[in-house]
């Protein structure tokens, strides 16, 4: 067993301003501090009346310019090597939102090397197993989201899930023993790197794909990322079993800073909730003397049980944001750590005897042993007596009970069967007497009679004693038996539902069709993603035209664009560097093949030169031609095998962009449904408040630029041929749903070109300086000769005129 309080670290956040409101110091022996310093005049949110320093104390403090392989050698490394030795292991981030809690554990989703502690353990774990080839390693990986107090699967492949809500829910049970089981929680088994990183994918793409509008801003859930592991010999019926659960919890933030309401404030109210409980518990453990330890309060402390105070070696990473604003937070961050490092956590190893291998070797034994009774007793025999050997034995028990020769003897052989059946024929015989004898006890029989009885009895009492015992230990065998059978059984049934699972993903759905990864990923590894990342993939292609088209722009304008752009000429280098140094490699292999080649030529010339005797000992003497080639082999596989190294890591590397690529083009799709779906809406209600306003071919009156709700972006123009109306249309993919041709993608700028007389006069109510802003709305983008402020009001009618004789040509409008 091994005692540990919970291990405790800071990261800070980069932050652009340099403002020293703390300063760290990190010892080597005494661990590290962290103060705040917080003047007492400070003006914006935080009133200082009582202290200006605040010290802290951290086993470390990871200050700005912290890299992730940093954070994975420090903290992660660690926890996965006491997990890979068959204890449990906890990581968990805390802190306000956006103070990096996702960056460290799952990491960032645009570069290689923002990769967090997950899937860095996962290539430490798979690596470490390849080099233990001593032990049998079995893998399997849960990823569970607690919203508002309730469980949600985000490794069930078998839902399509827009929303949250469409995800199995998760149902926390307790068994007498107190341990927590999750029921629906699906465990997918992993078999190498590259399976478990692609269920880490599958499930940050059904996190993301079901966050709602309101909790887009900010991680509004908490989600345990699990990995199981069970390790064994061999043939040995021993297994350790271990869990490593690598936590990202909500923002920590106080509602009443936040200011919210409606959905947003229920949410915060959670997630406090949850976080005040889990607070709770600490200050529980924490305190000396409590009996009662509230775990069951919340869903998160009743999952987190063994990581807080119990069979657990638990590590909590403080994510802070540690600018002037959010002092107060970084501050109750740092105080709820302190709490935490008082808590102390006793790991046991959890080695335990594997029921299906111990039935497999109890089977194995009981064959044995009767092979072995059957050459000792020279018969082969059932399990059940037959009709004919009952009947002598009856017959037996009836002599032996008949014969006064207290010498004679039942005689029955060494066949347990045979035994038990007279043991058992001789309590019934015993029993029916005492009934009898219960009978006539109103004193029928002589004294002398009642004395032989009760020696009788007294006799008989003994051998049923022993018969009820040995009858109990039968008993209790069965029972042993039976519950190790069932405990195979749903061992079996597990493995049947996971083999399932795997199976009912259609490979279609594995199959990338995303033409942004096709034409950056030139070896297209990515076929094996989860069914539901595949599915959403599959929606680009189906987009009307004029949604095609809209899309199009969109990706170009979308804040991501750039780094999906950069992430793709990336993959591209790597995929040439791939080439490159498997060209090498073969090219080192020649070269091996050569040198061994010159290395058995020279030995056999040498070889040849010592029987022609021309050099009696120059086989042994050394040569420095043959030791030359020696060198240059083992350089040579130096050189190897430095290539396939850096091969692996190439491959891990690419591997990982393309799942970055994937989830940035589910992303996009996502954003782009989303915006296209405002904005119909949006302009659906315009137009039917400008119906109202303007009976007959008014434009609508909304004039504001749109926003898709991507920050940042730019709302783009399309072409005057574009069809598809989004509004008011109940499948806004269907091209020219509505009848109308639209003249830009911007519905809410979408100008009635027709509603302008040739000469200028607009026909309805709209004022021109709104056709202005119309106009200049739609300019940017389109084959308007004058930009900004050069613009006067006869140039828009020119631009206008102009575009109305085009879509008189073009069609009706
Ligand atoms: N150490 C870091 N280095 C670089 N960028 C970081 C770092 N930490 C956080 N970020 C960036 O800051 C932003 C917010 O971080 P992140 O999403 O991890 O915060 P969070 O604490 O998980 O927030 P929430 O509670 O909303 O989930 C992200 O864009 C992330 O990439």
């Amino acid at each position: 067993m091994v005692k540990q309080t919970i291990q405790i670290f800071g990261r800070i956040k980069p932050n652009k301003k340099t403002t020293a409101v703390y300063s760290v110091d990190n010892e080597e022996q005494t661990g590290a501090s962290l103060e705040f310093v917080v003047p007492r005049d400070l003006a914006d949110g935080f009133v200082n009346n009582k202290r200006e320093c605040y010290k802290f104390r951290f086993q470390k403090v990871f200050d700005q310019a912290t890299k992730q392989e940093e954070i994975f050698e420090h903290i992660a490394k660690p926890v996965a090597d006491s997990v890979l030795a068959g204890y449990n292991g906890t990581i968990f981030a805390y802190g306000q939102t956006g103070s990096g809690k996702t960056f460290t554990i799952t990491g960032g989703a645009q570069r290689y090397n923002d990769r967090g502690i997950v899937p860095r353990t996962l290539s430490y774990l798979y690596e470490r197993f390849s080099q233990d080839s001593n032990m049998v390693y079995t893998t399997n990986i849960s990823y569970l989201e607690i919203y508002n107090e309730v469980g949600y699967d985000l490794l069930d492949s078998r839902h399509e899930a827009s929303r949250l809500e469409d995800l199995p829910k998760v149902m926390i049970m307790e068994d007498p023993d107190q341990n927590i089981h999750l029921r629906n929680l699906s465990m997918q088994q992993s078999a190498n790197e590259e399976e478990a990183l692609n269920l880490l994918f599958l499930g940050d793409t059904n996190r993301m794909i079901a966050e709602t509008p309101m909790n887009q801003a900010s991680t509004r859930s908490h989600c345990i990322f699990t990995v199981h592991l069970c390790r064994r010999e061999p043939g040995s019926a021993t297994v350790r079993r271990s869990k490593l659960h690598l936590v990202d919890l909500a923002g920590s933030d106080r509602v009443s800073k936040t200011g919210l309401n409606g959905q947003l404030l229920t949410e915060a109210k959670y997630i406090n909730l949850s976080l005040h409980y889990l607070e709770q518990v600490i200050i529980a453990l924490s305190e000396k003397n409590r009996s009662h330890i509230p775990y069951r309060n919340s869903t998160l402390t009743s999952v987190l049980r063994d990581s807080l105070g119990g069979n657990c070696m638990t590590t909590m990473i403080a994510t802070l944001a540690v600018d002037r604003r959010n002092l107060d937070e970084s501050i109750s961050t740092c105080r709820f750590a302190q709490r935490v490092a008082l808590i102390k956590n006793e790991a046991i190893l959890n080695e335990e005897l594997d029921p299906a291998l111990l039935i497999a070797r109890l089977k194995r034994e009981v064959l044995s042993l009767k092979e072995e009774l059957a050459m000792v007793t020279g018969e082969q025999r059932d399990d059940q007596l037959t009709v004919e050997e009952i009947q002598k034995l009856e017959k037996q028990v009836k002599a032996f009970l008949d014969d006064t020769d207290p010498d004679f003897t039942l005689s029955l052989g060494p066949d347990m069967r045979k035994i038990q059946y007279c043991f058992s024929l001789l309590k019934t015989m015993i029993l029916d007497k005492q009934v009898r004898r219960n009978r006539h006890s109103d004193g029928q029989e002589s004294p002398a009679a009642t004395g032989m009885q009760e020696e009788k009895e007294e006799n008989s009492h003994h051998s049923a004693a022993e018969v009820d015992k040995l009858k109990e230990m039968l008993q209790q065998r069965d029972n042993e038996i039976s519950i190790l059978v069932k405990m195979l059984k749903k061992e079996k049934k597990r493995a049947q539902d996971a083999a399932a699972q795997l199976t009912s993903i259609p490979t279609d759905q594995r199959a990338s069709t995303m033409p942004l990864l096709k034409e950056g990923s030139v070896d297209a590894a990515s076929e094996n993603h989860g069914g539901r990342a595949a599915q959403h993939m599959k929606r680009g292609p189906q987009l009307s035209m004029g949604k095609k088209e809209a899309f199009e722009t969109f990706i170009r304008d979308h804040k991501d664009n750039l780094t999906i752009e950069d992430n793709k000429s990336l993959l591209k280098q790597r995929s040439a560097e791939t080439r490159r140094l498997r060209e090498q490699l073969n090219e080192s292999r020649d070269r091996i093949t050569e040198l061994k080649k010159q290395l058995e030529m020279r030995r056999r010339q040498r070889a040849a030169h010592g029987v022609m005797g021309n050099h009696k000992d120059s086989e042994e003497e050394d040569d420095p031609v043959e030791e030359n080639l020696r060198k240059h082999i083992e350089q040579e596989k130096l050189a190897y095998k430095s290539t396939i190294d850096h091969l692996k890591a190439l491959r891990t590397e690419m591997e990982h962009l393309q799942l970055l690529l994937e989830r940035a083009k589910i992303k996009i799709h996502k954003d782009f449904h989303q915006w296209w779906s405002q904005e119909a809406s949006s302009l659906q209600e315009s137009e039917s408040g400008a119906t109202a306003r303007c009976p007959v071919g008014s434009p609508n009156g909304a004039l504001q630029p749109s926003s898709p709700g991507t920050p940042g972006f730019r709302a783009p123009a399309l072409s005057s041929t574009m069809r598809g109306s989004p509004a008011g249309d109940p499948n806004p993919d269907r091209p020219g749903s509505s009848g109308q041709e639209i003249r830009s993608i911007t519905p809410r700028s979408v100008p009635a070109w027709n509603n302008i007389s040739l000469d200028g006069k607009v026909t309805d109510c709209t004022p021109l300086s709104e056709w202005r802003a119309i106009a200049t709305s739609t300019i940017s983008s389109s084959s308007f000769p004058l930009t900004g402020d050069q613009q006067t009001d006869a140039d828009i009618l020119a631009f206008i005129r102009a575009r109305q004789n085009l879509f008189s040509r073009a069609g009706p409008p």
